[in-house]
């Protein structure tokens, strides 16, 4: 008896050592999708390298984070568009590394260009059953569609591209049902937040969740993205809901879904992707639909979330000492004052997209909520509201149904499609001090802009806030008809481009300007033996990886200079301009070498492999935490920076001793920790794999090529099992210029 995972990843096997059983397995990935952020350096080292992209056709790339929203009319010119130099740049690097390998390429001119996760399911391109990929934490997204979906680092990135595997190791199963019927007003994102302030941030760390029960079952697939895509922020890297006749209705006729020929034989494959009745999980979390209502978060983390009739909590309500103390930094940060009622707090801003709530029914959600109040329906004099459509194709399919007409008339600014205000990355950003009721899924520090203060709600509940000029409860603008979130009924949208079938152009003639890397790689050791230094504590739950590099550090094309800018907003204050008496800038600790961390989920969030980099280069190339978000934990071991994980309790006497300046040596070859000074030796544990990887400093991606014959080996089984996953190779040059840079 297996769950939907066990079969996924059993289909997947292309080699796995019976030997150890803490060796990872060689897994195959059927889809890789690809944005200008993290992969400039994937594509450099691959090119320096001499290597090349395996499976162009199981790759689709677009442009998303860096992307202006502002209107793209015919007669801009480009550097004009693209202000931005440096974004300009990831932006070439993006076009140039697809037109040189062929990949499929959605420019900023193309209609299909979107958020990297709502176009892979729009375009078909993501099929029940299969393993897809991205250098991005949210491409749990597409679990939605029964595909064991996750984000990779930058290093895995290159390793997909190359070999088009992985090396990971199996996680452990998490069903998550929710049985009942959901309330008026209550929506998908009410429920994933829910679900999160149920389990916690961490709660997920090295499970694979599936969803179950009455309620997903009732969802469109829209709304299973919107759950799906937040399991990151409960800590699991991939969310899955099991494919049934609302998936096979939203994918039917999509551009690369199987087509007439293979589709009946798809679908019989696909009814067979269930947890069979009995099946066991490493854990079970039951939750009831009535105890879930139309929610806002208060704090810095998506845990910290309440019911709107509920009030700012009171830091000294928590009993965790560590736990109130992250409350009252939150508040602080927040402005907010305990015990005041969520209806009362009023807002700047109002962001409606990301690739949480972007989709073509977000937007109808929102419409209906404008539509029920009427033609009066105006955002408040004191807010700013945005909606960005997730997608060209999302944004055509508004306007065809006129919504965009209704968002413009209520005061809404009407964009163009991209991450947006979700991440401080294009200029859409919240101003310091500005509170914005956001539909975006991360509501850490700084996220939307420096100093801004993030609130997560649903669509519905952000155009609530847009209209009264505060938080409220939606319920009570709406009457009882409009205010269900759709319920799946087949196709509802007009069918997007076609992905597929346009003649195919000439492939590219390679030339010595395309060949040659253009920049230097760096080379950054892959090995660790030991390390001995100073230790700089920190006593934080949850050091997010937008705290250890802000994302507007994202945008180069190198893995350096990254080093000065590790934990920037708390080395620096943003409103003079000088160094703060934060400790990584203090004497002794200005040259740490480890960092202790006493808190959980050391390196949550983010998939950017930014973090990682900048640690080595401030020269630190030891971590040790209790815990670790999964995609840093495994990043970690990509660039020679062990990760140790000790109880909470040794964490914190570690710390105390890294307080007092004294030196501390991590060893492992012997698997130990020393205090030198005190003479305390405490020993780790680290699987028998990572740490071998670690002490030959191993490149996997050579090790995985070495296993190129088995690769093909899979690759005939799958074509002959699963036909429909085949695309046509000649569409892929059709793209090579879609939308180009280079108007
Ligand atoms: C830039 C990218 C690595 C990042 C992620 O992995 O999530 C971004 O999409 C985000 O939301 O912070
Ligand atoms: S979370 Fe935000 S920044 Fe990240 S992919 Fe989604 S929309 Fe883009």
């Amino acid at each position: 008896m297996s769950t939907l995972y066990d079969k996924i990843w059993n289909n997947h096997i292309v080699f796995s050592p019976s030997e150890d059983e803490t060796a990872p397995s060689l897994i195959f990935v059927d889809r890789h999708l690809v944005h200008e952020v993290t992969s400039p350096q994937a594509f450099e080292s691959l090119w320096s390298a001499k290597r090349v992209v395996r499976r162009p056709d199981c790759t689709l790339a677009t442009a998303d984070h860096n992307v202006p929203t502002s209107p793209r009319t015919d007669d801009i010119a480009s550097d004009v568009y693209l202000r931005d130099p440096v974004s300009r740049a990831q932006l070439v690097a993006l076009e140039k590394n697809t037109r040189r390998s062929g990949i499929p390429f959605f420019g900023l001119r193309d209609d299909r260009q979107g958020i990297v996760h709502v176009i892979g399911a729009e375009q078909g391109f993501i099929l029940p059953g299969t393993v897809c990929v991205c250098g991005d934490s949210h491409t749990s997204t597409l679990g939605a569609f029964g595909a064991l979906a996750f984000g990779i680092g930058t290093s895995q990135v290159e390793h997909v591209l190359a070999t088009q595997t992985l090396r990971m190791r199996k996680s452990k199963n998490m069903r998550i049902t929710i049985d009942g019927e959901l309330g008026l007003g209550v929506t998908s994102k009410d429920v994933i937040l829910h679900v999160i302030r149920t389990i916690g941030t961490a709660g997920g760390t090295g499970f694979v969740f599936e969803y179950a029960g009455s309620v997903v079952r009732a969802l469109s697939m829209e709304a299973r993205m919107t759950m799906c895509n937040m399991t990151i922020e409960a800590g699991a890297g991939a969310g899955l809901i099991a494919p049934d006749e609302t998936t096979f209705a939203y994918l039917r006729e999509r551009p690369s879904a199987p087509d007439e020929k293979s589709w009946e034989q798809a679908v019989t494959f696909w009814r067979g992707l269930k947890t069979d009745e009995g099946a066991k999980f490493d854990r079970e979390v039951f939750i009831n639909a009535e105890d879930i209502l139309p929610t806002v978060t208060w704090g810095t983390s998506p845990q910290d979330n309440v019911p709107i009739s509920g009030i700012v909590p009171d830091p000294s309500s928590f009993s965790n000492p560590q736990r109130r103390d992250a409350v009252m930094q939150s508040l602080k940060y927040m402005g907010l004052t305990p015990g005041t009622p969520m209806e009362s707090i009023t807002i700047d801003r109002v962001f409606i997209g990301s690739c949480t709530n972007s989709r073509i029914e977000d937007l109808r959600m929102a419409a209906s909520v404008l539509a029920a109040v009427g033609p009066e329906a105006k955002v408040a004099d004191n807010v700013s509201a945005m909606i960005v459509p997730g997608s060209g194709v999302v944004k055509k399919q508004a306007e065809k149904e006129g919504l965009d007409v209704l968002f413009r008339r209520a005061g809404f600014d009407w964009r163009e499609a991209g991450c947006s205000m979700c991440v401080g990355l294009n200029p859409d950003r919240l101003g310091s001090g500005q509170r914005c009721a956001s539909t975006s899924n991360r509501n850490f520090r700084d996220r939307q802009g420096p100093g801004g203060r993030t609130h997560l709600v649903s669509p519905a509940m952000a155009v609530a806030a847009a209209l009264t000029g505060s938080f409220s409860d939606v319920r009570k603008l709406l009457d009882a008809k409009a205010l269900k979130e759709p319920k799946p009924n087949g196709k509802t949208e007009t069918l997007p481009p076609m992905l597929f079938g346009e003649p195919a152009v000439q492939p590219l003639e390679e030339t010595p300007e395309n060949r040659d890397a253009e920049a230097v790689t760096q080379h950054q050791s892959k090995q660790f033996v030991s390390v001995k230094g100073i230790a700089v504590p920190l006593t934080m739950d949850n050091i997010d990886t937008d705290m250890l590099i802000p994302a507007q550090f994202l945008k180069g094309t190198t893995r350096t200079g990254l080093g000065d800018l590790l934990f920037n907003r708390f080395r620096v204050d943003h409103t003079t301009g000088q160094q703060t008496d934060f400790i990584l800038n203090r004497n002794p600790y200005d040259k740490a070498k480890i960092l202790v961390c006493a808190g959980n989920n050391f390196g949550c969030g983010s998939s950017r492999e930014h973090a990682v980099w900048a640690l080595k280069e401030f020269g630190i190339s030891c971590v040790i935490a209790p815990s670790f978000g999964d995609i840093f934990f495994n990043n970690c071991f990509q660039n020679g920076l062990l990760p140790v994980i000790l109880p909470l309790d040794i964490c914190r006497e570690l710390a105390e001793y890294a307080s007092t300046e004294q030196e501390t040596e991590v060893d492992l070859e012997t698997e130990q920790v020393r205090c030198l000074q005190i003479g305390l030796v405490i020993p780790f544990n680290i699987s028998p794999t990572n740490r071998s990887r670690l002490l030959r400093g191993t490149d996997d991606i050579e090790d995985s090529l070495g296993e190129a014959d088995k690769i093909t080996a899979y690759e005939n089984m799958r074509k002959s099992h699963w036909p429909w996953l085949e695309l046509d190779i000649n569409r892929r040059r059709r793209w090579v210029n879609a939308g180009s840079l280079e108007w």
